[in-house]
């Protein structure tokens, strides 16, 4: 009877509550990932990570909440983060081969309405291992030397003699205008958009001589990334109110609203460059002959948009049409989404901790300084840049290296993948299939079975073989170390770049420490921002010319 009184809105109102009650308590179950400890609000609803993530700060939730649950931790109602580096290396298997999760695809950059599928985003596993394998000979360690190499250093003299002049004091007193602090990891994010174009097209953006976010691309990037990270956690929101939306997509497509990104447009940009140039040397019948570029005598074919256009050629000589105009422009495209931050955040990386820890600073400057003395390196050969042969036996650089990467890997949040439809077994657990799984390396890089103690600390010395204790064991800990970092992912979807960015920063920290010193000019912590990669947001530094 009081029933019947109701109102329709009450009815309704009624109705809403059963149905959203319904749904989390559907969310909570779901397929027994209730019995996974995490927080409450997280089981019920995606929201949780959502509000985490727009945080900027998620890494942090996630070691703690590991530090207090254990190895397995529920994020979402259908998501689980692993801790235990056994976990990751049955994740990231190359022999499992899971599928990215529908994080990815949200990363996707738009060109005129449509997402071009990259290497990095699509979820087809099919496309990616065909493009992979093409994509593959233009990342070979023999390309490295003979084609980027010649790149890098010239990137690096620029920075160099750029640093001179900007700012380094003891020019301040020469030239009466150089600045007193250095916005370091600005500057050196200029250093690394350059390189990675000039490695991508032959061709530098400018970053570093106009000392400016050209075109706004680096502005343009961390607004995709902004919204990414956070749309990510919530896919369908991109489909239906973000930028994949229909109507924006249509708008798009008719030219009314402008959905292609910064670098996209670069990237379109010189690759009808380059295909004009390529058909006015056909037209010469100039076909084997290629530009030498202005200065440094490389060949314009030996870039990895070269690369790229000779994979679509032989490609095409197999009577496939798989490697479109807009597959090589997707790809050239994604070489500057991926290649850049992530190697700026982590070169700035192995800085904020040497700055931290004077005597590791001061060990590397000396392996350097003794090594040139004894000759063991040379300066002279490439101008005052270090080689990559050369780079290699400085044991100190590297172990300082792969500890501002154990401590500060790039990417901050899950590498998500999913199980299986017939689920698998994870660390002991068996997991159902459709689960997002994930390990954050953040989480992972601190193992304190694998990293020993005091993994919070900057300890680049973890990193050597002591030759005071069994050397079998020594070399067993390193080993184990190197095979738990994750900071270039793993398995199939693992970093096809990091080979060149390996090149650039074990190139850059001795080129540059040999000659200049920086201090920060506070001894505060950095602040970091977390939007899928982990950049800091600022490092105020001063920099003095070294009389060597
Ligand atoms: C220190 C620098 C770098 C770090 C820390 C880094 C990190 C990563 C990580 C963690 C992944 C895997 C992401 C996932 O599984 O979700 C990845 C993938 C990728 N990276 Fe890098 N990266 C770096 C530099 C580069 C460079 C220089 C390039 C290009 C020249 C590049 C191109 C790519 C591409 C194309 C993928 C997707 C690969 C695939 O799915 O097949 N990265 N990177």
């Amino acid at each position: 009877m009081i029933f019947s009184n109701l109102p329709s809105y009450t009815w309704l109102g009624l109705g809403v509550f059963l149905l959203l009650l319904l749904h989390v308590a559907t969310n909570y179950f779901n397929h027994g990932l209730n019995k996974y400890p995490g927080p409450f609000l997280a089981s019920l609803t995606n929201w949780w990570r959502f509000f985490l993530v727009s945080g900027q700060k998620c890494q942090e939730t996630h070691i703690k909440l590991h530090s207090q649950l254990g190895n397995v931790v529920r994020l979402g109602p259908n998501c689980l983060s692993f801790a235990d580096p056994q976990a990751a290396k049955t994740i990231y298997s190359l022999k499992n081969n899971l599928n990215k999760s529908t994080f990815y695809p949200v990363q996707m950059q738009l060109h005129r309405g449509v997402p071009l599928p990259s290497l990095f985003g699509t979820l087809d596993n099919t496309y990616h291992s065909r493009l992979r394998r093409l994509a593959t000979p233009a990342f070979a360690m023999s390309n490295l030397v003979t084609h980027y190499e010649p790149r890098v250093d010239n990137a690096i003299r620029t920075f160099l003699s750029q640093t001179a002049k900007l700012y380094a004091s003891t020019c301040a007193s020469e030239s009466g205008d150089a600045k007193t602090t250095c916005n370091w990891v600005r500057w050196l994010q200029f250093f690394a958009f350059d390189v990675i174009a000039e490695i991508t097209y032959s061709k530098r953006l400018g970053f570093i001589d106009r000392e400016e976010d050209v075109d706004g691309i680096i502005e343009s990037l961390d607004k995709a990334f902004d919204y990414s990270a956070v749309v990510g956690q919530m896919p369908w929101l991109d489909r239906w109110v973000g930028k994949q939306n229909p109507i924006k997509r249509m708008l798009s497509r008719w030219g009314v609203w402008q959905s292609t990104s910064a670098p996209a447009r670069f990237a379109r940009e010189r690759m009808v460059e380059r295909l004009e140039e390529v058909e006015r040397k056909r037209s010469m019948g100039d076909n084997n002959k290629t530009k030498k570029e202005e200065g440094g005598g490389r060949a314009e074919g030996d870039d990895l948009m070269g690369m790229f256009l000779q994979a679509q050629r032989d490609d095409q000589q197999q009577g496939s049409g798989f490697m479109t105009d807009t597959v090589v422009l997707t790809m050239a495209t994604t070489m500057v989404l991926a290649g850049s931050d992530t190697t700026a955040a982590s070169l700035a990386a192995v800085f904020y901790y040497l700055l931290r820890n004077e005597a590791c600073y001061r060990r590397l400057v000396r392996e350097i300084d003794d090594a040139v003395a004894e000759g063991v390196i040379s300066l002279e050969t490439n101008h005052g840049v270090v080689s990559w042969v050369d780079a290699q036996k400085l044991p100190y650089l590297d172990a300082c290296i792969k500890e501002a990467f154990r401590l500060h890997p790039a990417v901050g949040m899950h590498l998500e993948r999913m199980t299986p439809p017939g689920g698998m077994e994870i660390c002991g657990e068996f997991v159902p299939g459709g689960t997002i799984v994930g390990c954050n390396a953040w989480v992972v890089h601190r193992s304190l079975e694998v990293f020993g103690e005091h993994v919070d600390e900057y300890r680049p010395e973890r990193w050597l073989v002591d030759e005071n204790l069994d050397q079998e064991t020594e070399k067993q800990r390193v080993s184990e170390m190197n095979a738990t970092l994750l900071h270039f992912g793993g398995g199939i979807r693992g970093c096809i770049g990091r080979n060149i960015a390996l090149l650039e920063m074990y190139k850059f920290v001795p080129s540059f420490l040999r000659r200049f010193d920086i201090q920060p000019t506070t001894g505060k912590e950095w602040p970091l921002k977390n939007m899928w990669f982990i950049k800091p947001v600022k490092l105020d530094v001063r920099i003095t010319a070294r009389a060597t």
